[in-house]
């Protein structure tokens, strides 16, 4: 109650949200207090005036949140993950007039999201948006979980209606990547955001290292840039002849691209008649070193560089096995 009244004081929140059945990794953490938490909420929202959102798993979950007037409901990343567990969801929800919200699963796999989407869609949920909470990596990265951001971007350029919440709060583990990851769902366009707050953070049961006080976080959301979704008119005629322009050099980019490629053709047909492999270690890190060199006097990023060569050799190797399968035609 002293979190969510401090929240309510700094006049930034729109929803308070609470796990109330937390999924933990290890057994033994703390796993939320279940139940007795759903009066907890119900008293927060009566205090704030303020929606209320918890997570649900289960169909019991379900029940006992619409019993304590829980207004929005949300599907953590490892259930995302369970087609059955989202369909018995799903059908626990059928003829509930509820908004979902629906975080991505643990494991990059957008068809994964799209389907736990539509599985609430067909049993007549409409109000229904995604979270984008990032993903699961194999090893120790900056932030605990990675954003793979083209994922949340291809889910909102498939579904444009679709309602977008970033939680940076997952992505980043740790309270000092919170801005830089907010401000960039923000310039992605998201449509909200969804972030941990606690009176004492240090001494939160869960996710402490991740937590702000509701002051560092009405400071922090102060600080952040809101920008706009659309260009103003005045601009109009300059983003149209940029747009052009760069219509222009991606053009050029594909067909420069296409002339490569016949190249290593070439070089393929010289492979396939003496019996060459397709694949030139030596050549391939000249050309991961050479690139790389000259990106960087263009002032463009690395990983960028780095990462279309070895998509640019990838297609090469495909192409050249290809051409050195086909039958050698006798002179
Ligand atoms: C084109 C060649 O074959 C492969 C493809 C390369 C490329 O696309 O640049 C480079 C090295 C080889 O692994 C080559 O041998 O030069």
């Amino acid at each position: 109650m002293e979190t969510t009244t401090q929240i309510k004081a700094e006049g930034f929140a729109n929803v308070l949200r609470a796990g109330v059945w937390k999924p933990r990794t290890r057994p033994g953490s703390f796993e939320g207090v279940g139940e007795p938490a759903l009066a907890w909420m119900q008293e927060a929202h009566k205090e704030t005036g303020l929606p209320v959102a918890v997570e649900v798993a289960t169909p019991q979950h379900i029940e006992l949140a619409l019993k304590y007037g829980v207004n929005i409901l949300w599907i953590g990343a490892r259930t995302t993950v369970n087609p059955f567990n989202v369909q018995e969801l799903a059908d626990a929800l059928k003829g509930v007039d509820v908004p979902v919200l629906v975080k991505n699963p643990v494991n990059p796999d957008l068809q994964l999201w799209i389907g736990a989407l539509e599985r609430l869609n067909q049993a007549g949920i409409k109000k229904l948006g995604a979270i984008h909470r990032g993903f699961s990596n194999a090893q120790e990265t900056k932030y605990r979980n990675s954003p793979m951001w083209h994922i949340a971007v291809e889910l909102k350029t498939m579904f444009p209606q679709l309602p977008i919440i970033g939680d940076p709060s997952h992505m980043a583990g740790k309270r000092q990547y919170l801005f830089e990851l907010a401000q960039r769902a923000l310039d992605l366009n998201y449509d909200g955001l969804i972030i941990e707050s606690h009176r004492d953070p240090d001494k939160a049961w869960s996710d402490a290292a991740q937590q702000l006080t509701p002051k560092a976080l009405g400071e922090m959301l102060e600080a952040l840039s809101v920008r706009s979704k659309e260009y103003g008119t005045d601009y109009q005629s300059e983003l149209e002849v940029v747009r052009a322009k760069i219509d222009n050099l991606d053009r050029e980019l594909l067909e420069n691209l296409a002339a490569r490629m016949s190249l290593v053709e070439r070089l393929a047909e010289y492979k396939r008649d003496n019996n060459v492999s397709a694949y030139q270690v030596d050549r391939f890190r000249e050309i991961l070193k050479t690139r790389a060199g000259w990106g960087k006097s263009m002032n463009l990023f690395p990983d960028l560089v780095d990462e279309l060569f070895k998509l640019i050799h990838m297609e090469s190797i495909r192409k050249q096995t290809e051409v050195m399968n086909q039958p050698k035609v006798s002179a």
